[in-house]
Parts: structure tokens; sequence; C-alpha cells
């Protein structure tokens, strides 16, 4: 396996990378040298600089991109998603160097420190026009209430500010412990002194920030952006700072970088930092540390720390859930090598200790399972549940509450516009998985191996017949297990077989009098 490093990263993650794989460093490359050179590489790990496009994964066999810090902006998620690349990030060993780097920016802004430097360097003392104004007292407006935006409202308490923060996505009790105040946008836009933004740049973040929200902010508020350019509309920036409205600002990120052209570096009233928030020694050994490791559990098939494009297990849970995971792909494959039609539904339904877990995992797992026979892309963890919604294959998740300790039993119902039908399966001790029923019929079968599945009439004679026919072709039966609707009704039959069963018996098979269906699974 081969990694490849397009940005600069600490060299302590560079040396837990080549510990198990071979690490090429190669930095400032443009798309097209990325596109020529990215298909011998199975992981690609970067920082910000590099823009890992549609164009650069769409012929690559990478396995996982790792993101060594927080924004992942800079990926085409939604490309990744679809080809199954795993994105991982590290999103915790930042979080000091960003926050400090704010309260550094929130300083240098409240007494002009980066033009009072400049101005003395001329050799000027000018005493009266640097005069600044103190944080302990005003409002702090805090735009996105995660990790960094937490870290600067605490530190901010410390100076003696007073806090208004803006996250519709966190439960408020979480915060107001530590005196901050949850309340809408407008409320921080009209109320605050200073307001700070923390936010991913996304969608609904782009320009969240612009000519309106600025007529909203108090004459003379001052602004700083240290999470990412394009939060804040620049032109509508350029104009309030120019008439004052905005009375300084920060900017640690720009919507284009470098931002050597944009006119908002000559202003007076603009500071400006080259995207220094995560660089610190510290922060950057953390992240390349973190990343490193994730990136090498995603190419052993381990489960990773910080996926950003699949389900996350806490690694407490992962051992339970784990077998279970296993488990629901056998069961999604079984599904779909014994029955055939266009799926529009998959239910799974969660009974057991196995109700009271975070089964979602699970859940991409049967249908990961599922997609494995019916589709040429291959399927994974990353990209079953978009290939799912692809072909309009509704998934649906039940968990029933039973006995505490009631074993977990996992069903999985799947609609056709052949119709429905069912398997389910059950983890033992020792995560020993079983497939106990097939629709209405009760079996206990290891999922291992192949299986020869009939469904015929129960009368005699049928199971002699399959019995000989295997015989006369030197098929060896490993176990046998028989289930039925009804005396004389229908019946099913599973057979595990220990070599494989040629086309030409199956259909053999098929012909028995009495028999509706004969079909191999393989494991
Ligand atoms: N300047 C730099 O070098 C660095 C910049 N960053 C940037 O800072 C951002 C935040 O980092 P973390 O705090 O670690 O991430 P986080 O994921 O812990 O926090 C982001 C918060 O924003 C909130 N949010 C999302 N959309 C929102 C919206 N429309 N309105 C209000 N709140 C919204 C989320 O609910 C979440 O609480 C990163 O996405 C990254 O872009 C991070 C590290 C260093
Ligand atoms: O972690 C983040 O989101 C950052 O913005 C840090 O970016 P960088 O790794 O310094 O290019």
């Amino acid at each position: 396996m081969k990694i490849l490093v397009s940005d600069d990263i600490a060299q302590e993650g560079i040396d837990i990378l080549n510990q198990e794989y071979q690490v090429d460093v190669k930095t400032k490359l443009s798309e097209d040298e990325l596109v020529e050179i990215i298909g011998s590489y199975d992981a690609l790990v970067v920082r910000s600089a590099t823009k890992v496009t549609a164009k650069i994964m769409e012929n690559s066999n990478l396995k996982v991109i790792g993101r060594a810090g927080v924004g992942v902006d800079n990926i085409d998620l939604e490309a990744a998603t679809k080809k199954g690349i795993l994105v991982v990030n590290a999103p915790e060993g930042n979080t000091t160097a960003a926050s400090e780097h704010t309260i550094a920016l929130l300083m240098a802004l409240a007494r002009n420190i980066p033009e009072a430097v400049r101005s003395l360097k001329n050799k000027v003392w000018d005493r009266k026009r640097f005069m600044g104004i103190e944080l302990n007292g005003k409002t702090l407006g805090v735009v996105g209430l995660g990790r960094i935006g937490r870290e600067v409202a605490k530190k901010a308490i410390g100076l003696g500010m007073n806090i208004l923060a803006y996250d519709p996505y966190i439960i408020k009790q979480q915060v107001e412990n530590i005196d901050i105040k949850v309340v809408d946008l407008d409320s921080v836009l009209k109320e605050a002194d200073f307001i700070t933004f923390h936010v991913p740049l996304t969608k609904s973040t782009y320009h969240m920030v612009g000519e309106k929200e600025f007529s909203m902010m108090k004459d003379g508020v001052m602004l700083i952006n240290c999470a990412r350019g394009g939060i804040i509309d620049e032109e509508a920036l350029y104009e309030a700072l120019k008439s004052g409205k905005v009375a300084g600002c920060a900017l640690d990120v720009f919507e284009k970088e470098p931002p050597l052209e944009s006119p908002l570096l000559d202003l007076p009233n603009l500071i400006a930092t080259p995207h220094l928030g995560a660089s610190t020694q510290e922060a950057q050994v953390s992240v390349a540390v973190d990343v490193a490791k994730d990136v090498i559990r995603a190419l052993k098939g381990e489960m990773v720390k910080n996926p950003v494009n699949m389900v996350h297990i806490r690694p407490e849970e992962y051992s339970e859930i784990r077998p279970f995971v296993d488990l629901a792909e056998k069961m999604g494959s079984f599904y779909t090598q014994l029955r055939n039609g266009r799926i529009s539904e998959v239910e799974m339904i969660y009974t057991g200790k196995i109700e009271r877990m975070d089964v979602k995992m699970i859940t991409t797992a049967g249908i990961k399972g599922i997609l494995s026979n019916i589709l040429q892309t291959p399927a994974n963890l990353v990209n079953a549940p978009f290939l799912a919604r692809e072909r309009g294959i509704k998934i649906i998740e039940k968990k029933i509450n039973q006995e505490q300790d009631a074993p977990g039993v996992v069903t999985m119902k799947v609609t056709t516009d052949k119709g429905v039908g069912s398997v389910t399966g059950t983890v033992q001790a020792n995560a020993d998985e079983r497939i106990v029923a097939v629709d209405e019929y009760k079996i206990d079968l290891i999922p291992r191996g192949n299986i020869l599945l009939t469904f015929h009439r129960d009368r005699p004679g049928i199971v002699g017949k399959v019995g000989t026919l295997l015989g006369k072709n030197d098929i060896n039966i490993a176990y046998m297990q028989l289930g039925r609707k009804s005396y004389r009704g229908e019946a099913l039959m599973a057979l595990g077989v220990d070599e494989n069963l040629p086309d030409d018996i199956l259909s053999e098979i098929r012909k028995i009098d009495g028999m509706e269906n004969a079909v191999l699974i393989k494991f």
C-alpha cells in the first residue's frame, strides 16, 4: 500500500505512516499533476491547501483521504462518498491553537496592535492614534458553538466578557452552565460588540454574513473570522469596513487563499494572518499523529476514530456491534443471492439487547451486503447508503423494545416488485453468527461456505433424491436443516456442502418432482 502526503504535515505523522506503508511527500502539486500520479496511491493525506476534487478521485484507487485538521471543505465529500472513499479528519488536535489565535486576534483588534507595531517600526511614536477599547464587560457574539467556539467563549469569559452565542444544532443546556447565553442569530448580530465565527463552511454558512447582516450590527462592531473564508461576504465586508460600520475586522481565512489580490488587505482597519489558526507546533504534531493513525486503521480495515462520511460508532460500543455488522452484511448478501426483483424498501428491525445500541452501522452493513450482489460498483460502508438512495431504495430502521437481556436479533425485511421477504439473524456467544429464519421458516444456519437452499413440498422422497444426486457427484454434505410451514405443505431445506455445486447439478435438483426452487448461496 502507498500513501501520498500532498501538504506539509508534521514529521511525527509521517513517521507513523512510514512504519506501516510506503509514504511519498509531494507538496504544491497542481490538480493535473495530482490526477496523473494519484492512481498508484491507496491513501492521500492533506491539510487545507490541496483541493481534492472529483477529477482527482475519479480514476484513483484511493481507499481513504486523511485531513490533518478539522475543515474538510477542500475535499469534494460527495464525490468521495459516491466512490466509496472514506474521509477522516483530526478534529481535536487544533482546538486550542485555533481558539488561542482567535483570542490573539480579538486583542490585537481591540488594541490596534498590528498598526501600532507598524507605525513604531516606521519610527513614529504615536500614542493617541492607537487608543484602544477594553474587552472586559463587552459582549462577544460567538457564531458556531462547537469545539473551537466553546473554547473561545470560555477564554473570553476569563477576560470578563459576556457571551451571546448562536448555534442551532447544540443543546442549550450543555453550555448554559458555563455562562454562555444561547440566542438566535439576529440577537447576536444586534447586541454584540465583537462577533467571532466558528462554523464550518457549508452551503448554509456560505455568505451567512452580508450586507443585510452588517446593517443589523452595532455601529463600530468588530469581527473575527478564524473559521473559513466564504462565511463573510468579502465584498460587503469591504464596504462595511470602509464606511466604518464595522470598526475593525481580523481575518485568518479568505475565500480565495492566498488572497494577495484582495482589496481588503489595503484597508487599515483590517488585520490579517495567513491561515495560522492551526499553526502551532503542538497542534500540528497532534493532528498529524491523529490522522496518520486513522489512515492506517482505514487501510487495515479497522474502525476509524474520526470518519467524516461514514457512520461513527464509539469504540466502547464497537466491540459489541461488530459481530452484528458482519452478520448484517452476510444477511444482505444471503438475501440477494436467494431472491431477485427490484428492491424498493429495506427495513431493518432490531430486538433484544442490540436494540439499545447505535445500530446505524449494522443497517449500513446490511445494505452493503444487499448491494454487493446487484451492483457493479463495489459497495462499502461509505457509499452503501448513497448507492441505495440512488437506486430509490428506502431504508427503514425499527427498534422493538424487549426484555433487557433478550439476545440481539436482526430481521431484514426486503420489499421488491415481486413481493416481501425476510431473513433473520442473531449472534450467539463467541460472536457466533446464525441465520435463524428465512421468511416464516425457522432454521439455524452458520453463514459460512456453500449452502444449498431448496424450497419444495414436504413429502417423502425429495430430501433423499437431493442427497443421492449430490452423492453421485461426489459432493459432501456437511450438515442439513429442514423447516416447513405445515405438514406436507411448503418446506425449506438447507444443506451445507463442502464442495462447489456446478450449475448443471443445480438444474437437475430443480427438476426433481415437488421441487419449487433451489439456490446455492456462497459466503
Ligand atoms: N483558521 C484555522 O486554521 C482553523 C479553522 N478551523 C475552522 O473552524 C471550524 C470549526 O471548527 P470546530 O469548532 O472544531 O468544529 P465543530 O464541528 O466542533 O463546530 C462547528 C459548530 O458549528 C455549528 N454550525 C454548523 N452550521 C451552523 C450554522 N449554519 N449556524 C450556526 N452554527 C452552525 C455546529 O453545530 C458546530 O457546533 C472548522 O470547520 C474549520 O473550518 C478549524 C481549525 C483551524
Ligand atoms: O483544521 C482546519 O480546519 C484548518 O483550517 C487548519 O488548516 P491548515 O491545516 O492549517 O491548512
